[in-house]
């Protein structure tokens, strides 16, 4: 197989630093300048593992913020197909469900791929596929205020069941795991999905990197 010119970004970062608004941000504003569809996104999230084995209760007990609740050897492996001019299908992940669903969407090859989630920059072969690494660095009050208000409106959450998840999961995986991967990245963007400085400047390098 030959690999072609596919570039990998990730954007790394705690949970509702706006790595994902970053991400459509700067796809959604370069599809729109240069009419291209060159440009994928893929979430991290996708490749949570399937649960659908486990019945309800326990799902809702998985640490979702240890690196071991993702299957990061599949989204691996995705990258490599796309590197190689190769079609994949991502699984479609339910935050309601805590699982897989039964669908799947075709990404086709891109000549620029942003992988966004929170622990890509944890792991050494996800991180020896990428070819530009940036960690979203937003405080963790304003993530929590964030997370808060989305984990309720969208990922069908409660006050408390978000206030629990938090304080037994994701504070100390963030501690543990997120912030120390934060010396792997090449940039770092502080605050987040809205900084407009650092969009601009990452769309500056990815329309260079279209031209190539
Ligand atoms: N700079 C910002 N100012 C205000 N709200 C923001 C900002 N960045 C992100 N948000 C909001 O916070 C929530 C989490 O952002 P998101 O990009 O989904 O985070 P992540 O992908 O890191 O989990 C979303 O509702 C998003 O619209
Ligand atoms: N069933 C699930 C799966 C994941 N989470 C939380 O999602 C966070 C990662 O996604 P972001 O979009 O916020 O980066 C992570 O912190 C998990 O705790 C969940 O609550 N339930």
């Amino acid at each position: 197989m030959n690999k072609n010119h596919c570039v990998v970004i990730a954007i790394a970062g705690a949970s509702a630093s706006g790595k994902s608004l970053i991400a459509h941000t700067i796809c959604n504003e370069l599809r729109q300048e240069l009419g291209t569809d060159q440009i994928g996104i893929i979430s991290e999230d996708a490749y949570y593992k399937d649960q659908s084995h486990m019945p309800m209760e326990e799902r809702v007990q998985t640490n979702y913020d240890h690196p071991k609740a993702f299957d990061h050897q599949l989204l691996s492996q995705h990258i490599k197909s796309l590197q190689h001019n190769q079609s994949v299908e991502i699984p479609v992940y339910s935050y309601t469900e805590h699982t897989r669903t039964d669908e799947v969407i075709n990404l086709t090859p891109k000549k620029i791929i942003i992988i966004e989630g929170i622990l890509l920059l944890t792991d050494s072969t996800l991180r020896s596929q990428i070819d530009a690494s940036i960690f979203i660095d937003t405080p963790l009050d304003i993530c929590l205020m964030r997370r808060l208000t989305r984990d309720i409106m969208e990922r069908g959450r409660t006050l408390d069941s978000v206030m629990a998840q938090y304080k037994k999961t994701v504070r100390p995986m963030f501690l543990q795991f997120i912030e120390p991967s934060k010396q792997h990245a090449d940039i770092i963007i502080p605050r987040g999905g809205k900084n407009r400085i650092a969009t601009d400047i990452l769309k500056t390098r990815i329309k260079y990197l279209l031209n190539k």
